[in-house]
């Protein structure tokens, strides 16, 4: 048998916002002097009157306590009651004195004239009539909040969750949740497909409804762009919505116009298949096509004076370029946009040089970026030349509120705050994705030059589109391929290994080689202690490189090899714990200081600063992005912060609760690793599935190494991937939406 006791809210000694679970003292209680009620209520305010329902209990150590099951709030009918609710803080702009004073003034009157004539509270001293209707809305906003509260509770909905949709429809979030609540998953950030069709299911919503099957094939979609598709074939979407929903294909043809009119998607045709693309995406690639085409304009350049200032630069940098090199360097010269791209060691990075110098000669101002910051630094180093990301370059001015998926990034350079410059080169092109060159050409104009380099036989990007190889592919630019090796065979084996993975051929195994090496090894756990060994002893003597630099790259994250379990064994041998360094638990494992991370998706807000002498910063700046790699300097348990120092020499400080951004790093997944370079690498290769062990991972994995690669595991398994050309597809159309403008 449940109570029900009535009294005053005095104070809230705890509450959380996330399930309304509230410790809180009542006062007013018929003979009790104060008494503690626990419960989970949607709102709470202090100094209102309730009404609990629930039963006393006695609590080991806290003694009587009221549990409820129900709150009800009153409104305060009598003076002393008004008097504590409008002083509690409730109400912004009335503190207790104030609330004091009005209720000396209107006695028991004072609730009838809140509700009814509130411009009359304009007779209190201190309050204008401006702030007599402030205080009147609130006061009805507040018992309109509160209704809406309760009602989205009972669908399980969360308090702060509750309080974005009041705040998004207001009065008509009743009507929005019956109707069709899959709109909360297009207006509400944080909501998607899956909250809104838990609600619809409890709202008793049908599963075949209209709305419910639209929603769910947009979710479908958009799920698969975080695969780095930019459509799917019209089968694959239906099979995938349909498994998705739990209803029959047939279902949704019929949506289709509907979802095209609505501006969701677009249809289009391409032999006897229909595509299907999230409508932006549609148009992201459309316009990365047109405003290519802007770029792409013939600039007439004596081929002759050119040819004079090449003899130049390779007098100046005892190289001499090859007819290839050369003709980049023309074209480069010739037009507004070109693509470079070439394997390992086909001389990109040497053409790279001589384009600058050629547009330094003419006095040209030059920018250059790449994806990555370990990308960047790399470019750097290659050129002499100072190389940023290209968020940096773009001057990324933090994130808005509302960060979902496929939402664009704010840049401070855009189409109305273009760069200003002659010339931008960016380098490793095959990790950039639609989003990303989309920003880009946004803030590029016809008449600057811009140069796109890359490998497009690397992984492609892992947000969506395959942007480099759609762009060569598209037959429209100009384009020059490096083919030739320069890396001698003698030299390197790294890059004939290479070109040979990516051509299907076999490789050779037999460790005569100085710079590619395979152990053959056929169990998991000797698998790991050769790569223990290689780290702390073999390697860094042979490749004069820090054991921390020297990276192990695995294509799976589970199972047995896979980066979860190497990590936890890893971080055992290679920063085991040590009463000097302190510890955070998170999750499964934990961080210890002097750890290796990576910071794992991408933070737009995140601030970071560079330190100069004495720790003092000479730079700031914010957003620190996927792949980021550093080390966790300090941890600090009162703080509850940990400082993480990135290769590039930012410094970042972490929350505890953000730290579910940062994985170990001893080992990372090969997608991971793209755009990275390290002294050595170590891959570890057993067994895996079909799909993923293939051709382009492995070339991928080699080309991350600079001096060492080191194959432990199985022979056949090498020698599977190289042969198994197949590659998870992936639907992009850039090159069409290309080849169709003009
Ligand atoms: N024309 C050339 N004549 C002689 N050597 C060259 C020439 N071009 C490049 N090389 C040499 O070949 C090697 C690889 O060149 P480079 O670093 O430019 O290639 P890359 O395509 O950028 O390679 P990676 O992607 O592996 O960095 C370098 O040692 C470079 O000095």
């Amino acid at each position: 048998m449940s109570e029900s006791i009535t009294g005053y809210i005095d104070h809230i000694i705890f509450r959380n916002e996330d399930n309304g679970y509230t410790v809180m003292v009542l006062k007013g209680v018929s003979e009790e002097d104060e008494l503690t009620c626990v419960g989970s209520f949607p709102v709470v305010t202090q100094g209102a009157s309730v009404e609990l329902e629930g039963n006393f209990t006695q609590h080991p150590v806290y003694g009587k306590q009221f549990q409820a099951v129900r709150l009800t709030e009153k409104m305060p009918e009598d003076a002393l009651a008004m008097e504590r609710y409008l002083g509690s803080g409730a109400i912004k702009g009335i503190g207790a004195a104030l609330a004091g004073r009005i209720v000396r003034h209107f006695g028991d009157d004072t609730f009838q004239i809140v509700e009814n004539e509130p411009e009359r509270l304009s007779e209190v001293k201190g309050i204008s009539e401006k702030k007599a209707r402030e205080i009147a809305m609130q006061i009805a906003e507040k018992s309109d909040m509160r209704k809406a509260m309760m009602f989205l509770q009972k669908y399980g909905i969360s308090l702060n969750l509750g309080a974005k949709i009041y705040q998004k429809y207001g009065d008509s979030v009743y009507s929005v949740l019956q109707e069709n609540p899959y709109r909360l998953a297009d207006d509400i950030s944080g909501v998607g497909f899956k909250i809104a069709d838990e609600i619809a299911y409890r709202i008793g919503i049908h599963t075949d409804s209209d709305y419910r099957i639209k929603s769910g094939m947009v979710y479908t979609l958009l799920q698969a762009t975080g695969e780095g598709h930019v459509y799917l074939p019209k089968d694959e979407l239906f099979q995938r919505a349909s498994e998705l929903l739990g209803v029959d294909s047939s279902y949704m043809e019929k949506h289709l116009v509907d979802l095209a009119m609505d501006r969701k998607i677009v249809q289009k045709e391409q032999g006897d298949q229909i595509l299907i693309y999230p409508a932006q995406y549609y148009y992201l690639e459309l316009n990365t096509a047109r405003m290519l085409r802007e770029l792409d304009i013939f600039c007439p350049e004596d081929e002759k004076i050119v040819e004079r200032r090449i003899v130049q630069i390779e007098k100046e940098t005892g190289t001499v370029l090859d007819e290839m090199q050369k003709k980049a360097v023309q074209e480069a010269a010739g037009h507004g946009l070109l693509i470079l791209t070439g394997g390992p060691g086909t001389g990109k990075t040497t053409t790279i040089n001589a384009i600058i110098r050629y547009f330094e000669g003419e006095g040209a101002e030059i920018r250059l970026a790449a994806p990555t910051g370990r990308a960047a630094k790399r470019m750097t180093e290659a050129t002499g030349y100072e190389a940023q990301t290209i968020h940096r370059l773009l001057e990324l001015s933090g994130m808005p509120e509302d960060d979902r998926e496929g939402q664009p990034i704010h840049f401070e350079r855009n189409a109305e705050n273009p760069l200003e410059t002659d010339v931008i080169i960016i380098d490793e092109m095959s990790m950039v994705d639609i989003h990303l060159i989309h920003s880009l050409l946004m803030a590029v104009t016809a008449g600057t030059r811009l140069i796109l380099v890359g490998d497009e036989n690397q992984l492609p990007s892992v947000g969506p589109g395959n942007v480099l190889r759609d762009i060569i592919r598209s037959g429209q630019f100009p384009v020059v391929e490096l083919k030739k090796i320069f890396r001698q065979a003698s030299e390197s084996d790294i890059v004939v290994n290479a070109h040979k993975i990516n051509k299907g051929e076999q490789v050779e195994i037999n460790n005569k080689s100085r710079d590619f090496f395979f152990l053959k090894r056929y169990d998991a756990d000797i698998i790991i202690r050769v790569v223990i060994a290689l780290i702390q002893e073999k390697l860094p003597k042979y490749v004069e490189a820090k054991p921390f630099e020297i990276q192990v790259l695995t294509p799976m994250r589970k199972g047995l090899l896979g980066v979860e379990r190497l990590n936890q064994i890893l971080q055992r041998y290679l920063n085991p714990p040590d009463d000097s360094k302190k510890e955070k638990e998170i999750g499964q494992g934990l961080f210890r200081e002097g750890d290796k991370v990576m910071q794992v998706r991408n933070n737009y807000q995140l601030e970071w600063e560079i330190r100069g002498r004495y720790g003092i910063p000479i730079e700031k700046g914010v957003g620190v992005f996927n792949g980021d790699t550093g080390i966790i300097k300090t941890i600090n348990e009162f703080a509850e912060t940990a400082e993480v120092e990135f290769e590039d020499g930012r410094w970042a400080e972490y929350s505890f609760k953000q730290l579910d951004e940062l994985e170990l790093a001893y080992a990372v997944t090969i997608h991971k690793s793209q755009g990275s370079e390290y002294p050595a690498v170590i891959i570890p290769l057993l067994s895996g599935p079909r799909m993923l062990m293939n051709r382009n991972l492995l070339y991928t994995a080699v080309t991350r190494a600079r001096k060492c690669v080191t194959v432990v595991g199985s022979e056949e398994t090498f020698r599977d991937m190289i042969r198994n050309e197949k590659q998870q597809r992936r639907y992009s159309s850039l090159d069409q939406r290309i080849q169709e403008t003009e």
